[in-house]
């Protein structure tokens, strides 16, 4: 077990765990069937997806800038919210994967994933054409900025209007960036900083998720999350809570890449 919540040494063994993420191999961990399967029900991905559509869908979600903490590689957590935002932030800590986000951005064909897939199922689920999807996505990202949700100022101090973002999504990110749950309760509260009062959190994460692979033979430790937890957490950060949904993994997406148990989902309003 790594040292004490949020001492400088337990955050920077997060930090060291990171240096090796690959996130190609990441990708083809968790983006692919069966996990992003978009003939099953019951894969996971649509799951997800379908739990953003509505969360931005049913009218109480609204303004001008969504910020997704440690989006990673992937951008499925801004499918929906781009047609609800004129501006999109994405962030990551590691340059890496901002730099894979830019390869689609920039659409040079250096992607490690083809988004095609998500695209159209999001626009099934909006009634949407697909062809604008890509276009109105390229058109409302209008950066992809540094990240370390340990820091009490998540961002850079320019980074965000001083109002703050109308809305923030994070997916998968603050419990397997954190020593332990306290350091996961602290970051839940240095980001909600960057939220403003009456703003919307959607997060998503892992319940019951010990280790996951972020590439051959990378293990990287997670803080185990109940539901309990989560929904404690939230409140003791200034948030509350909406709704929580979760989904339990069936056995054939436990692929041996984690020992994740079950996803939530949580929309929240910042105090
Ligand atoms: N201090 C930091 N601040 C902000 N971001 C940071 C920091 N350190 C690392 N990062 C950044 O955060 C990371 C985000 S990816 C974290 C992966 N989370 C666990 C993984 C994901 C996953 C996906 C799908 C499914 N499923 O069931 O379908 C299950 C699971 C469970 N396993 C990474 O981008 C890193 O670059």
């Amino acid at each position: 077990m790594l040292s004490g919540s949020n001492t400088a040494s337990g955050v920077a063994a997060m930090a060291a765990y990171y240096q090796r993420f690959d996130p190609a191999a990441y990708l083809q961990y968790n983006y692919t069937p069966p996990r992003a399967d978009f003939e099953r029900k019951d894969s996971i991905v649509p799951w997800k997806l379908a739990c953003l559509h509505r969360a931005f869908n049913e009218g109480d979600v609204s303004g001008e800038l969504l910020v997704d903490i440690g989006s990673g590689p992937t951008l499925y957590q801004v499918l929906s919210g781009c047609e609800v935002f004129s501006k999109v932030l994405l962030t990551d800590f590691l340059e890496v994967n901002r730099e894979e986000l830019k390869h689609w951005l920039q659409d040079d064909g250096g992607c490690n994933l083809d988004w095609t897939p998500y695209l159209q199922h999001v626009c099934k689920l909006e009634g949407r054409r697909y062809d604008q999807k890509a276009a109105k996505l390229r058109q409302v990202i209008t950066d992809i900025l540094p990240i370390d949700v340990h820091r009490p100022q998540p961002l850079a101090h320019d980074a965000l209007p001083s109002a703050g973002a109308d809305c923030l999504v994070s997916c998968f990110c603050l419990e397997s960036v954190s020593p332990d749950l306290a350091a996961f309760t602290r970051a839940l509260g240095h980001i909600g900083r960057l939220l403003r009062p009456g703003g919307h959190l959607l997060l998503i994460g892992a319940l019951g998720e010990s280790y996951y692979f972020g590439g051959p033979g990378v293990k990287i430790p997670v803080v185990p999350l109940t539901e309990a937890q989560v929904c404690d957490s939230l409140k003791e950060s200034g948030y509350t809570l909406i709704r929580l949904e979760v989904y339990t993994l069936p056995q054939d997406m436990r692929v041996g890449v984690d020992d994740v148990t079950g996803v939530f989902f949580a929309k929240a309003r910042k105090d």
